[in-house]
């Protein structure tokens, strides 16, 4: 485990704030519509994750999770800083990255007209996957997932939200992927459906020695599969550590004698038990 296979270094991403101008730039015409103000949602955000690790990020809704994640994929570009995959810089190199990264996020798109067979099938000759090879494999990772198969012809549009999710993460798996960026990759899932998943994210971690960034809001998912965890808050990494060494610090911290996730999660973004449950 001592390749380095991501390193974010110094990462800054801002966004426009719709519908707000800001007054303090001093922009003449044609230049006024400039005038725009940013916030930022990443902020100076540095970690190393090595090669056949689980690297967890888990914040609140709109803490910057997907963002980053989107940046290291090189869908989005950093303002500022460094990322590199495997010694590869994600702007520079982008096309060589592009190969090395599998992405699975809420928002996957898909031919909606075409069965979960066809998109796999397609997905395969992408990567060069013979198309025999391509539909066996397809539907052995499918029937792994807990997918129906007798809904693998069916057309993507008619098929549950859920099921949508697992053709995604199939997509992701068919070929062995070498970085492994899973966004929430377990969202909408069923808790058998969860469990099917993760276990074979654990078995891709074990036989691929793959490197695996996952965004996750099920604690237990996060405790379950991750190596370490880094909790995110307003943009900001507040932690970085193994859920273990976490739950030790936050017992002491709070001085009890047994902490849950929920805990440490509460604990380092700064939400409030009290305020959260009313
Ligand atoms: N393309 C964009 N343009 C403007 N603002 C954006 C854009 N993408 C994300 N944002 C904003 O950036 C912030 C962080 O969004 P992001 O999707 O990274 O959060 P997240 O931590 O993944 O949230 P969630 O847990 O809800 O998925 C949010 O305020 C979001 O509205």
């Amino acid at each position: 485990m001592n390749t380095v296979a991501v390193e974010c270094k110094n990462i800054w991403k801002s966004f426009v704030k719709e519908g707000e101008v800001n007054k303090n730039l001093r922009l003449k015409w044609p230049f006024w519509n400039q005038k725009k103000s940013f916030f930022h949602v990443v902020q100076n955000v540095n970690f190393t994750v090595r090669r056949g690790e689980i690297f967890g990020i888990l914040g609140p809704n709109g803490s910057g999770k997907s963002t980053l994640i989107r940046m290291i994929s090189t869908l989005l570009v950093p303002d500022q800083g460094e990322i590199r995959v495997f010694g590869l810089d994600v702007l520079k190199d982008r096309n060589q990255v592009r190969r090395m990264i599998n992405r699975v996020s809420v928002d996957a798109a898909f031919f909606k007209k075409l069965s979960a067979l066809e998109n796999l099938s397609y997905a395969a000759r992408l990567y060069d996957v013979e198309i025999k090879q391509g539909r066996k494999k397809a539907i052995e990772i499918l029937e792994r997932l807990g997918f129906q198969v007798e809904k693998a012809n069916t057309p993507m549009e008619n098929l549950s939200r859920g099921m949508q999710q697992k053709v995604a993460i199939a997509r992701a798996l068919l070929t062995s992927p070498v970085l492994l960026l899973l966004d929430e990759p377990t969202t909408g899932l069923d808790p058998k459906s969860k469990r099917d998943v993760q276990d074979f994210i654990l078995e891709v971690q074990r036989e691929h020695n793959a490197t695996i960034i996952l965004t996750t809001h099920d604690m237990g998912e996060a405790e379950r599969l991750c190596n370490r965890l880094a909790i995110i808050n307003e943009g900001k990494f507040v932690m970085i550590d193994t859920p273990e060494n976490l739950k030790n610090l936050v017992k002491v911290k709070m001085g009890l004698n047994q902490v849950t996730m929920e805990d440490v999660f509460f604990y380092l973004t700064g939400v409030n038990w009290e305020e959260d449950s009313r």
